[in-house]
């Protein structure tokens, strides 16, 4: 099945930063500051009703469950993560929040930690920030409250990313469950105002260790100037290289959730593959 079309405007805007990388007066590495770095790795902990779950697409009622949450982050951290992708999916689902467990495992952490789920507001966002995150992730706000977003990226700067959760181009919000727009046009809008950093997550691909969608994350990186963290579908090593090989393309980071709890392999061996 052929990938919908983006708009002219857009085509025109993501063939321009490919073709002119070359030229760029600060070339294509300083575009990109972090293209001769490794590709990041962030395993995920997802909390649900208290505990550490795995998802398919998304979906209410497909958990895993994995534990306790802090066990979990602990490990990831022992096995030598640098960062902690923190998720609480009451919030995202509008079910409620696991806000003292979230704090209790931000705090546990020595490694920086991405928090996302349900922060949509000033009350969440402090609440979120004061947790001692390193940067936050918004999903939903970027679509439904979009002055609000840009108030806080301009407050706020690299401690906001925002999360671009996509069906095919669209953009979904509130878990998940509804639209919320078109992929680009988001895109185009949160460059503008200056947003730092996205976390594309592609649904399809989520929670079904099917590999990442690598030309969703090509047409993005094309799209824009800013990192993008590639979430969804990783399942091997082989995924993790496919993803580092796109590091000179914009991608930073890449989100491990299903995979690893899967055991498909070890952390420390993701980490190996990727630091070459
Ligand atoms: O991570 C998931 O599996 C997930 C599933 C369903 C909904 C959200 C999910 N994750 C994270 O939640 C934020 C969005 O939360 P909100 O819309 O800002 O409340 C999104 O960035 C994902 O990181």
């Amino acid at each position: 099945m052929g990938h919908p079309v983006p708009p002219r405007e857009v085509r025109r805007r993501r063939r321009a930063p490919a073709d002119q990388l070359d030229r760029h007066p600060l070339g294509r590495e300083d575009r990109h500051p972090m293209s001769t770095h490794r590709l990041e790795l962030l395993p995920a902990v997802d909390v649900r009703d208290g505990q550490a779950v795995r998802l398919v697409h998304g979906e209410s009622g497909t958990e895993t469950s994995y534990g306790d949450p802090l066990e979990a982050a602990l490990t990831w951290q022992r096995a030598g993560a640098e960062w902690l992708h923190l998720v609480d999916l009451d919030a995202a689902f509008g079910t409620g929040d696991n806000r003292e467990r979230i704090a209790e495992v931000v705090r546990a952490m020595d490694i920086k930690v991405e928090l996302s789920g349900g922060i949509r507001d000033d009350e969440t966002l402090a609440a979120a920030l004061a947790t001692g995150c390193t940067r936050v992730n918004l999903g939903t706000a970027a679509l439904e409250s979009p002055e609000w977003v840009a108030k806080v990226i301009a407050e706020h700067g690299d401690k906001i990313a925002v999360g671009l959760d996509v069906r095919g181009t669209t953009l979904r919000g509130r878990g998940w469950t509804r639209d919320g727009g078109d992929l680009y046009e988001t895109l185009a809008r949160l460059d503008s105002e200056g947003c730092a950093r996205y976390v594309v997550t592609d649904i399809a691909k989520d929670g079904t260790l099917q590999g990442p969608n690598l030309e969703l994350l090509r047409n993005v990186c094309a799209a824009t100037d800013r990192p993008v963290v590639a979430s969804g579908g990783v399942s091997s090593l082989d995924d993790l290289r496919a993803l580092a090989g796109l590091v000179p393309e914009g991608v930073e980071g890449a989100i491990v959730g299903k995979a690893l709890y899967a055991k498909a392999f070890t952390l420390e061996e993701a980490l190996e593959a990727v630091s070459r």
